[in-house]
């Protein structure tokens, strides 16, 4: 049974099952991909998810033409070019277009980089400003798909391998449930200060401020003074939230991260001062850290087969597309020990070049990395939370039974049909059930109608009321206003937008219903 907590939206009522729009933090990439999988779209799921299966098949091809099968070398050369080809397209079909701020030197940043080549690192990449992301790595020269953008070598990766050698291992080991996590974590917080470590340069780049939505944190427990003192997410964006999925994610994550913070502090710090400086160890510089290793570490996996949480000069830079050119990059070569950023798709000099960080939704991508993406992002989904009343015929006893469903945009469904209407089938079959015994056998008769006509209205005065929770940041000026009130009118307007394309789909399906109860009824 889904665990329930105050929603963030209004808890409305369907009729039976009753419906209720909960949050559902997270809802996990593969989760919804099997959830809409089922349906059918437009063609392909992502064209992540393409391109992946496209490079599967060129590496089948290559392994296969290494074994030389002479008959089908041609045919096996054929299909790499054509799917070649079609990576191409699909580059061309969801580019996204870049601007480069030349005025920003990067001084640091080239530092950095030579610092990282001198213990090895290669890299076809170089570090730009680009405009609403940052720092990113642009492409100095056109490389094709399979070729490889940057290596990083195992030795210049900060992991849980350097507290291991360090003095605060010894008091975190005896800590029952330290993760290596936390432990690499707060190791980092005292290495940023330290002015002989092997990483300084590493942690010169890194920016004060990261302005994810786990900077609203600092709002809510600390006193109006630090509010100020760091350009937190603002009671005024916090406020336009109110109300959104998006709200909910970043007070759990706040939450969260809160209780594990005082389950550390002040006790170690006052245990063992020389250890961990308390001036060092703040709730402040706690989330700071936290921020840190949210949007900038990767999970790789080392040559002795564990699996580690890491932070990766140089490979930092590297920002998330939809339509990413680099996918697969979590293991260590163990021939080289290197870390080898292999491209799955074109990247042409001067272009920016991106990683996928994973499917996440939008509101994740706030909360953890303080930003959304470009485009139409498949993971951003509305979940709805059903309780259907059951009851146990054993004891005559009503059972409750909590299932979740969930609807994206309707212009990602290509069945706009009468008994589909762009919505997801599952949606439509759990609420078809739960009206009727029998099974729904999707023929134009009457009382199919009338049940689909039903649970459309019904639908449609749940997403109406969601519409009217998001319908009050159009005053906003995305020019002049702070990033966090524009992050907050960028994620509400992404909500609206797949509110509004249910909602019409709902009335259309209304309409296609009621065309065919009036045949209906002319005929009797
Ligand atoms: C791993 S870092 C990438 C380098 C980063 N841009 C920098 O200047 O340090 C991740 C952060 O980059 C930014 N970022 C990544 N991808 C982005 C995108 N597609 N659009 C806007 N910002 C992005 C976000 O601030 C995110 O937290």
């Amino acid at each position: 049974m889904p665990k329930k907590v105050a929603s963030p939206y209004r808890k409305v009522s369907l009729g039976a099952p009753g419906i209720c729009l909960i949050n559902v933090p997270a809802l996990k990439g593969f989760k919804v991909e099997l959830y809409f999988g089922q349906i059918g779209g437009l063609g392909f799921y992502s064209p992540r998810n393409e391109m992946e299966a496209q490079n599967f098949i060129l590496s089948l091809i290559k392994s296969a033409l290494s074994h030389h099968v002479r008959m089908q070398t041609h045919a096996l050369q054929d299909l790499r070019d054509a799917l070649i080809n079609r990576i191409h397209e699909l580059g061309t079909e969801f580019k996204v277009e870049n601007k480069i701020d030349i005025n920003y030197k990067c001084d640091k940043e080239k530092c950095l980089l030579q610092w990282a080549e001198n213990n090895g690192a290669k890299t076809r990449l170089q570090i730009a400003y680009v405009e609403g992301a940052g720092r990113g790595a642009i492409a100095m020269e056109d490389m094709e798909v399979g070729d490889i953008a940057m290596e990083i070598p195992a030795s210049i990766t900060i992991s849980e391998d350097l507290v291991y050698k360090s003095d605060m291992y010894q008091v975190l080991e005896k800590i029952d449930g330290m993760s290596s996590e936390t432990m690499s974590l707060l190791w980092s917080m005292k290495e940023r200060h330290n002015c002989n470590s092997q990483f300084k340069m590493y942690f010169d780049t890194l920016p004060e401020n990261f302005n994810t939505g786990l900077t609203l944190a600092v709002m809510n427990i600390v006193d109006d003074i630090q509010i100020v003192a760091r350009l937190s997410f603002g009671v005024e964006a916090i406020m336009a939230l109110d109300g959104t999925l998006l709200f909910e994610e970043i007070m759990q994550a706040k939450e969260h991260l809160r209780v594990q913070y005082d389950e550390l502090f002040p006790e170690l710090s006052k245990d063992h001062p020389d250890i961990f400086p308390p001036e060092l160890y703040t709730w402040e510089q706690f989330l700071w850290a936290c921020e840190l290793w949210y949007s900038n570490s990767m999970k790789i996996m080392f040559a002795d087969g564990n699996l580690k949480t890491c932070l990766i000069p140089v490979a930092g830079f590297l920002n998330h597309s939809l339509h990413p050119h680099i996918v697969h990059y979590g293991k260590i070569d163990s021939t080289t020990n290197s870390l080898k950023f292999r491209l799955s798709r074109p990247c042409s000099v001067g272009e920016q070049c991106c990683l996928s960080y994973g499917n996440f939704s939008g509101s994740h991508l706030i909360t953890f990395y303080g930003f959304l993406p470009q485009g139409d992002n498949p993971y951003d989904v509305i979940p709805l939370d059903f309780e259907v009343d059951q009851v146990d015929t054993m004891v005559e006893c009503p059972l409750s039974n909590w299932t979740t469903h969930m609807v994206r945009g309707t212009w990602l469904s290509e069945n706009q049909n009468i008994f589909y209407y762009g919505l997801p089938s599952p949606l439509l079959d759990c609420l078809r059930s739960a009206r009727i015994q029998m099974p729904f056998t999707k023929t134009l008769i009457k009382a199919n109608m009338e049940v689909d006509k039903e649970i459309l209205e019904d639908l449609q005065s749940t997403f109406n009321a969601m519409m009217e929770n998001l319908s009050d940041m159009d005053s906003v000026d995305r020019e002049s206003s702070s990033w966090d009130m524009k992050l907050a009118s960028q994620f509400k307007e992404m909500q609206r937008r797949i509110v509004s394309s249910i909602l019409t789909s709902c009335s259309t399906g209304i309409k296609l219903v009621e065309h065919e109860l009036s045949k209906c009824k002319a005929e009797e």
